[in-house]
């Protein structure tokens, strides 16, 4: 199946959290990300998300797992495991991605910051989501202290930002694509990227 990472970071460092949390709230964002992570264009299959122990033990409790997705949570003390319905304890990418059922469509990296930074190296991973965020209130500075460490950026870097209608074609039409998405002094874009 297809590997993406999905990530919402605030330009320009690529900031991703704060004290094990994200740093803000965006509803319309979480709406994307479940929409994203949750369509399959053939409706006998389904999508995979996998994250790290961290990342699980941050979602709220009344949220997950994450419904309509087999939800892998990876430990380095895990056995490789089906822990309940749709949730998989695995101790390596490598492990749960054998595990998967035939009729998984797309696997969702959703993080956090250790699980991003290592397998966006991992030419397993052909796309990455990425919602850029920013800031537009320079007088209101908001408190990170987790980045991504991703060579998008450099000019050497093996990753192409997509144009928009790439992105579109890649989430299918079902899901409206808004534009410079304003939520408090924080705005936002959805983009898609690929390994050149
Ligand atoms: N902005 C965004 O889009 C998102 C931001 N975040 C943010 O990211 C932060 C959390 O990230 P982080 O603290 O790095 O934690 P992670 O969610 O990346 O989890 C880290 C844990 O995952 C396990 N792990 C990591 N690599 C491997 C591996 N190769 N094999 C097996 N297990 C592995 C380890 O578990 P163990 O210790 O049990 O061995 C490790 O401690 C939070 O602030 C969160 O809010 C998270 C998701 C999305
Ligand atoms: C939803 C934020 C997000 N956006 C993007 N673009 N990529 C991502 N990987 C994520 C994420 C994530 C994991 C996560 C972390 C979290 O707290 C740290 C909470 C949620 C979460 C997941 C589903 C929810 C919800 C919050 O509120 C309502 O439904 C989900």
């Amino acid at each position: 199946p297809t590997i993406a990472i999905i990530v919402a970071a605030l330009k320009p460092d690529l900031a991703i959290g704060f004290q094990g949390k994200m740093p803000w709230r965006l509803r319309k964002e979480i709406r994307y990300f479940k929409d994203v992570t949750t369509k399959t264009s053939d409706p006998s299959k389904i999508n995979a998300v996998v994250m790290g122990r961290k990342t699980w033990d941050s979602i709220p409790a009344r949220f997950r797992p994450l419904p309509d997705r087999i939800n892998i949570v990876l430990s380095r003390s895990f056995q490789n495991e089906t822990v309940d319905t749709n949730v998989i304890h695995a101790n390596s990418i490598a492990n749960s991605l054998s595990q998967l059922q035939p009729n998984v469509e797309r696997v969702f990296v959703i993080g956090g910051a250790e699980i991003y930074n290592e397998l966006i190296n991992d030419s397993r991973v052909t796309h990455l989501l990425l919602t850029e965020i920013e800031n537009t209130n320079e007088d209101n500075q908001i408190a990170v202290d987790t980045f991504l460490k991703f060579p998008l950026y450099s000019t050497d870097s093996q990753w192409r930002k997509q144009p928009k209608s790439e992105l579109q074609k890649f989430i299918g039409s079902s899901i409206t694509l808004e534009d410079d998405i304003s939520e408090g002094d924080l705005k936002y874009n959805y983009t898609l990227w690929t390994r050149r």
